[in-house]
């Protein structure tokens, strides 16, 4: 019998509708990307009020002949949330339609620290696009990484070590996501309060350190990351740099800081960092922490929105890296396997929380 003879026409084109919108949706982030490549948020922002088409056209130096295609252009990133629209008068006193920006768009001004430009230009390129289509042969056929299977086996971050102008604009991506987080510094300053010494372990550029180093004066921080990520700068009274392998040692300090770095790795290999800080809090008496910060998937208890965000990017580590995104439980057997007691989640980083884990 054929299952869905039931159903009336008007519900089957709206399932057709409902799939085209699936399909097209690396047409909404290609749209994204090329907004951003034309720098249209900076350009309505130094317009300094609603900007009409043919403002837009003239003021991005654009072919005046692709008007209309920058008209559906916009269109599509009005009704996606990333633009809005107003009303501004003419020079005739008639009223226009205008472009503005949204809070959305307010994060790609180039004056900000935070501008996340660098985040849409990384994760919307072949590097992270091409392996996605890899994925049917990576179930079917074998223990490399969907992004290994796609690149002759070479790993994700041996790709980045090999490719400076990628790793580079990589590494700006994670530092503006980092900028970010100086928004929730303040709310969270219990959790840095009274330490003495931090390790920020793929720590990137030292963007969080840096933060944390000048936010807390009194907390001497190291970050550690890879050679070809960690910045040749000189050290400072409380922020330092160390180039090396967190799976073959890891600074000492009071707290050791990971912000989305388990999500980047296998169980197994979490395990193997997470012991190591154990034993390091150990040999002090059990004094220190854990602060992560990362996704907890909650699909019970949260906005749709936010669970479908938390689960592409789950599905984004499993191709780039075969790491995951992972639940409160999933989170607590980690923790517990690795030999902590007790842990307590913060949700405060958007789709990010702040995890604490104590001996
Ligand atoms: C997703 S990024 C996060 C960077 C930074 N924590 C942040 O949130 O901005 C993951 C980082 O882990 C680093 N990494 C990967 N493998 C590493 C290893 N074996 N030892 C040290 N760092 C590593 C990468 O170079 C990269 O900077």
């Amino acid at each position: 019998m054929d299952p869905i003879q039931n159903e009336g026409a008007k519900e089957m084109f709206e399932a057709q509708a409902h799939l085209f919108k699936i399909i097209y949706n690396y047409v909404s982030s290609t749209s994204l990307k090329c907004a951003v490549e034309l720098d249209i948020p900076e350009v309505i922002h130094k317009h300094g009020r609603p900007i009409t088409l043919p403002e837009l056209v003239s003021a991005l130096e654009i072919n005046p002949a692709k008007a209309d295609g920058l008209f559906k252009l916009m269109r599509l990133l009005v009704h996606t949330g990333f633009f809005s629209t107003a009303n501004v008068q003419s020079a005739q006193q008639q009223q226009e339609e205008a472009y503005a920006l949204t809070l959305t768009s307010k994060l790609f001004l180039k004056d900000k620290p935070y501008c996340l430009s660098p985040v849409v230009l990384t994760l919307t390129d072949p590097v992270f696009v091409n392996p996605c289509h890899f994925l049917s042969r990576w179930f079917r056929d074998n223990e490399l990484s969907a992004y290994e299977t796609a690149n002759d086996g070479t790993v994700f971050w041996d790709y980045m070590a090999k490719n400076p102008d990628f790793n580079s604009i990589y590494n700006q991506a994670m530092a503006s996501d980092s900028q970010l987080a100086n928004l929730i510094v303040k709310e969270c300053q219990p959790i840095f309060q009274g330490l003495g010494s931090l390790a920020d372990v793929g720590g990137g550029t030292g963007s969080f350190a840096r933060i944390i180093s000048e936010a807390f004066p009194g907390i001497k921080c190291t970050v550690l990351d890879l050679p070809h990520v960690v910045p040749k700068v000189p050290d400072t009274d409380n922020l330092k740099f160390i180039a090396g392998d967190m799976f073959q040692s890891i600074p000492p300090a009071d707290a050791f800081f990971f912000k989305a770095i388990f999500h980047a790795f296998v169980d197994e290999d979490c395990l193997k960092i997470l012991k190591r800080c154990r034993e390091a809090i150990a040999s002090r008496g059990d004094r220190g922490k854990v602060i992560i910060i990362d996704i907890v998937i909650n699909e019970k208890k949260e906005d749709a929105q936010l669970t479908e965000a938390k689960l592409l990017y789950d599905m984004l580590m499993m191709v780039a890296v075969r790491g995951s995104e992972r639940t409160e439980k999933e989170w607590e057997k980690l923790f517990f396997d690795a030999g902590f007691s007790h842990f307590k989640i913060t949700p405060v980083y958007g789709i990010k929380s702040l995890i604490e884990v104590y001996p």
